[in-house]
């Protein structure tokens, strides 16, 4: 049969994207509220600073924390991230801020907690903002002590559980973690206190100006390859995965996002279990420079790289824009 395909096409896949209300009609994936987390960070003294290197986020002192989380509670953001900006004189080489009951997380939990009830937090399980050398674990001879780092986390995420945080997210790369958490969680009575773990985490140069929002940057020497996941491996997350999982692990993060959205892909696709993107702050920072330059459309682009995380597979984003895509959401 000879069919003129170019005046008798009988598909035309173009029919569906005539107007806005056929478009909404066959949109495969949708983006809510309820797909977002925001990462706060936090400071001891009063008041708010700048991060330079990411405009519009800020460090909230004790004073103005409650506001900022109440507007996030206004907008209907289920999850909150916290982050803490330790002065250099609270950071050791044995890293006891972290586990210090009275730390900017947990007393951060405890006062939002006395205002607010109906949002996740999430405490970061790590010992970077802590550590004089800014790794996140213990560093003798310039080894990181995996075991030892364990203990010390165990320690941290007992203590910021026992403040009130619903999660905690250990971002640290080490072995065997999620286990270790999970027994001294369980042992303390803390059966439902979910672990979110960061578990294909790669040692990527986007997180330059997240180093300089907690202040590791100053304090880092050498690199975190060691522990972190080198950009060349896929197969190796999804082994990854399954330790997590068989650990206790309730969700599993990739991070950064953008640039590894084939591993967000194949972990949904294999394992099917919740699985979280972290929007990293180079990548946020790169969409804020460039929309400051006026070469990207700020919003548009914001969403886009939203929508991209839910076509992925992604169930939530953890994003210093979550706000202001709420607000659009809204
Ligand atoms: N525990 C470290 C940690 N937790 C979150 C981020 C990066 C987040 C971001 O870039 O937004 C990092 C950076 C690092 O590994 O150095």
């Amino acid at each position: 049969m000879n069919r003129n395909y170019s005046q008798d096409l009988v598909v035309r896949p173009r029919r569906t994207r005539t107007d806005a209300w056929t478009r909404r009609l066959v949109a495969e994936n949708r983006l809510s509220v309820d797909d977002l987390i925001w990462p706060v960070f936090l400071q001891e003294e009063n008041g708010s600073s700048e991060v330079a290197s990411m405009p519009g986020v800020k460090r909230y002192g004790p004073d103005c924390l409650v506001d900022a989380i109440g507007e996030a509670i206004d907008l209907d953001i289920p999850a909150i991230a916290l982050f803490p900006y330790n002065n250099p004189a609270t950071k050791t080489p044995d890293c006891r801020e972290a586990y210090n009951p009275d730390n900017l997380i947990c007393s951060a939990t405890r006062a939002i907690r006395k205002h607010y009830k109906d949002v996740a937090l999430i405490g970061d399980v790590a010992l970077d903002p802590y550590n004089s050398d800014g790794h996140d674990g213990l560093l003798r001879n310039g080894i990181i002590l995996n075991d030892e780092t364990v203990e010390i986390l165990c320690k941290q995420a007992l203590a910021q559980v026992e403040a009130g945080c619903d999660y905690v997210g250990p971002s640290d790369m080490m072995d065997g973690r999620i286990g270790a958490i999970r027994d001294t969680l369980d042992e303390a009575g803390h059966t439902y206190a979910k672990i979110m773990s960061y578990t294909a985490k790669y040692a990527s140069a986007f997180y330059g100006p997240f180093r300089d929002a907690v202040g590791a940057k100053g304090a880092l020497k050498g690199d975190k390859k060691t522990y972190q996941m080198d950009p060349a491996n896929s197969e190796e997350a999804l082994r990854l995965v399954e330790l997590d999982m068989q650990q206790g692990a309730d969700m599993v993060m990739v991070k950064p996002g953008l640039a590894y959205l084939d591993i967000i892909q194949r972990i949904k696709s294999t394992f099917g279990v919740p699985t979280m993107a972290y929007q990293v702050s180079g990548e946020y920072a790169m969409i804020k420079a460039a929309s400051a330059n006026g070469w990207l459309d700020h919003d548009a682009v914001m969403m886009e790289t939203l929508m991209a995380f839910k076509r992925a597979g992604t169930d939530a984003v953890l994003t210093y824009f979550a706000l202001d895509a709420a607000r659009i959401l809204k």
